[in-house]
């Protein structure tokens, strides 16, 4: 058993440290926002996360076991050996990382480690650009603790792979496990750490440097994306002749060099992490004069997908001042994060075109609001669909699938399809965006 801290509590931050606590370990969870550390203290989870809520409430609160709390304060980590950094690490406005939360962060972990005589680890969990660990972090750690990283403290990079929905059964299932440590007692803590969720899931433990540890990040989430926009490329032309994308999928998906994960092909790739970790090591690659030619087009070829949906609808129907249903809002099925949503493109488009947008998501909706308050909002998709002109598929989620008759409701019934959601059938006229 090891006595972790983990900063930030967030959808990385709380997922890890229940799981960890869930696996044997101690955990207190660090967090600058009172409301999510009473939440963990209460018993609950604060965020949204399939199996997360029952974890909470087996670790944190009144009943429980007791290995999970939280705090607002920093002085908690002198309580444990081993602290985790999950804070966000955002994009500026050319798409390069900014690392201001993670340096003001390690300022005051570094300040109050400044206090510990013994020996302590810090495990860089967030996706940071390669080399923000060794030159960025650890110097702030050091000057702010005014000891030596190697010799008083010790610094490792972990990256995490989990999915947002998914991301209990990710991180207690990985892929592999990737320990990324510049000295050997970091990494022997790191193990320290892992051991239990190692032997338990029987994952192949990849060990190295802490900057390699960090471009492994990015170039999962880069190749991810990128196989994502090749099969949306493919898909784009497929349309143009005419051919089913998803029949050319399946085929290539039996060639095991290819696999069928990630082959779905539509509206293309949003959420929190794709866009920004492709944006940052993008502006990364060009600072160091090389142009990511691949990660470039992989991004435009996303950024075309939400066009070309709306170009698929304005064959059919002109929606000035007419109804057009939105179907889905969140990035994709299972969560309401809504960030970078191919949902917003999409509204931004009708709005261009002067429609009056009537928008449906099962869970998503509150957090649209806020960047669209303007729209109409309904609780059923049938509401949407009632009197709309066209509907546009963004999220396929359960509820949209399930859709049958519900159009027939429609005063015309386009219905362009971003997501494979829904079947072709009579008395609607149809598009799949790559089919
Ligand atoms: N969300 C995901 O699915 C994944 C995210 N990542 C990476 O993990 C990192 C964290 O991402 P998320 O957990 O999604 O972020 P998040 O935004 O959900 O959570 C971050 C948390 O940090 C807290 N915080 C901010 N400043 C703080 C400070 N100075 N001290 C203490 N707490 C502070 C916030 O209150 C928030 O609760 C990012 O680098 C992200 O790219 C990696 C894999 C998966
Ligand atoms: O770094 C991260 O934060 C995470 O980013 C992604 O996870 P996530 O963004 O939660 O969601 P995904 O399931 O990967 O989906 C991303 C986007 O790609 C789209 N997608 C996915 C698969 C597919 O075949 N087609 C497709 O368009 C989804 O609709 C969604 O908009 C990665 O899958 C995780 O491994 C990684 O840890």
């Amino acid at each position: 058993m090891t006595r972790l801290s983990v900063i930030g509590s967030g959808y990385v931050g709380t997922t890890i440290a229940a799981c960890f606590a869930d696996l044997g370990h101690g955990v207190i969870n660090v967090d600058i926002d009172q409301e999510i550390v009473d939440t963990i203290n209460d018993g609950s989870a604060p965020i949204h996360e399939d199996g997360l809520a029952e974890l909470v409430a087996e670790h944190a609160g009144p009943n429980s076991t007791g290995r999970l709390e939280a705090t607002t304060d920093y002085e908690a980590v002198l309580d444990t050996d081993v602290t985790f950094l999950c804070l966000p690490t955002p994009q500026n406005g050319d798409g390069s990382i900014d690392l201001s939360i993670m340096e003001a962060a390690a300022d005051q972990l570094g300040a109050t480690l400044a206090a510990k005589d013994a020996w302590h680890t810090v495990i860089v969990k967030s996706t940071v650009v390669p080399g923000s660990t060794e030159e960025d972090i650890t110097p702030i750690l050091e000057s702010a603790s005014d000891d030596t990283a190697g010799d008083e403290f010790g610094v490792g990079m972990n990256p995490e792979f989990l999915r947002e929905g998914t991301a209990v059964r990710d991180f207690l299932n990985p892929d592999k496990v990737v320990l990324g440590a510049d000295d050997d007692r970091a990494l022997e803590d790191m193990y320290s750490v892992f051991d239990p969720l190692i032997d338990q899931s029987d994952a192949p433990v990849v060990e190295t440097d802490t900057r390699t540890a960090e471009m492994i990040k990015y170039a999962n989430n880069s190749f991810l994306a990128s196989k994502i926009s090749l099969i949306n490329d493919i898909g784009n032309i497929c349309k143009e002749f005419g051919i089913d994308a998803y029949e050319v999928a399946d085929a290539i998906a039996l060639d095991d060099r290819i696999g069928e994960q990630f082959l779905r092909s539509g509206v293309g790739w949003g959420g929190s992490c794709f866009p920004k970790d492709t944006a940052a090591i993008r502006a990364a690659a060009r600072n160091k004069d090389y142009e990511p030619a691949m990660l470039d087009a992989a991004t435009e070829v996303n950024n075309r997908q939400p066009d070309r949906l709306l170009s698929l609808m304005d064959n059919h129907v002109d929606v000035a001042g007419k109804q057009v249903a939105v179907l889905g809002l969140a990035f994709k099925p299972g969560t309401d994060d809504i960030r970078n949503s191919r949902a917003i493109p999409v509204i931004e488009g009708l709005q261009a075109r002067g429609a009056e947008i009537v928008a449906y998501d099962p869970v998503a909706i509150e957090n649209m609001r806020e960047r669209f308050p303007d729209i109409e909002y309904v609780d059923t998709p049938a509401t949407a669909l009632s009197e709309a002109a066209a509907a546009l598929v963004v999220t396929d989620w359960e509820e949209i699938t399930a859709l049958d008759d519900e159009f027939d409701a429609m005063s015309t019934p386009v219905v362009v399809d971003g997501r494979r959601a829904i079947d072709r059938r009579d008395g609607i006229v149809y598009e799949g965006l790559t089919w």
